[in-house]
């Protein structure tokens, strides 16, 4: 049961570690527009998923397809360039540099002619369009000249959720977006997740914190040893139910996925 068309098609991932089946035959999708969170207790597969899709650690076997068509995510560089971006629970920001300077980390524009073959990094664009995007995604982010590190974490994460946006062309994945932030700053995330999917994206949220996941998504995907055993829409489950299928007590619901 999805509830749009399908961007990404992820089916029958295998993923073996030594001894360890991370995936055994794992499928999921994600609709075009669509709020997807993935759930699963600790060591259900939800990473192994994540780096397979990021192409940080591609999958032994299986298919993936984005916008129907098969994908080979075999680096992330390959998965970046589908449109995927991944916003990490560490954020992956450098401390030391503004938001600007993060928004365009490894990818700074340059300036034209002469100056571009001089590998010039074009500052004024960079900061236009970073302005721009903030004000896209109704960010504030206090001093865009601030080093990252001196801003608050929920500030620090509506900066890697904004370069996620700025790049992605068709999907964010979050990696526990909130895990480290406080009831008003994770509130203040969920409105940026909400606000990225109206500029036209699709985003996988994998969290642990169940209240928020029914409360942001439309659809709910539940892994269970390295299999989706659930789909559900948010309105139809509760917190309750979500972890009797985390731990198995209830019958897996075998619906589509
Ligand atoms: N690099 C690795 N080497 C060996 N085993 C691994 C590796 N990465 C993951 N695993 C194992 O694969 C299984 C799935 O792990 P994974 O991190 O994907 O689960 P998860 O659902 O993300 O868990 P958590 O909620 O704790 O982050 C676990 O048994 C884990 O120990």
């Amino acid at each position: 049961m999805i509830l749009t068309e399908p961007l990404l098609e992820v089916r029958d991932l295998e993923v073996t570690f030594g001894h360890i089946q991370a995936l055994r035959g794992a499928s999921l999708t994600v609709g075009k527009h669509e709020i997807v969170g993935l759930v699963g207790d600790n060591g259900a597969g939800k990473s192994t998923l994540v780096k397979a899709i990021s192409g940080v650690r591609p999958a032994d076997s299986g298919q993936i397809y984005v916008e129907g068509a098969p994908a080979t995510l075999g680096s992330p560089a390959a998965s970046r360039d589908l449109g995927i971006e991944v916003v990490y629970q560490d954020l992956a920001l450098a401390s030391h540099l503004d938001s600007v300077e993060n928004l365009f980390l490894g990818r700074q524009l340059r300036r034209g002619g002469v100056l571009r073959a001089l590998g010039f990094v074009d500052r004024a664009e960079m900061r236009r369009v970073a302005t721009e995007t903030f004000v896209t995604l109704k960010m504030t982010v206090k001093d865009l000249s601030t080093p990252v590190g001196d801003l608050s974490g929920g500030q620090r994460q509506a900066v890697a959720v904004a370069r996620a946006a700025h790049w992605a062309e068709r999907l964010i994945i979050m990696d526990e977006p909130t895990a480290a932030l406080g009831p008003v700053q994770t509130e203040q995330v969920g409105k940026m997740i909400r606000r990225v999917r109206e500029h036209g994206l699709s985003v996988l949220v994998v969290s642990h914190d169940l209240p928020q996941v029914l409360d942001i998504c439309d659809r709910v995907v539940v892994f269970r040893h390295g299999l989706a055993v659930a789909s559900v829409a948010s309105g139809d489950i509760g917190v309750r139910d979500l972890v009797d299928l985390m731990s198995g007590a209830e019958a897996a619901d075998e619906e589509e996925l």
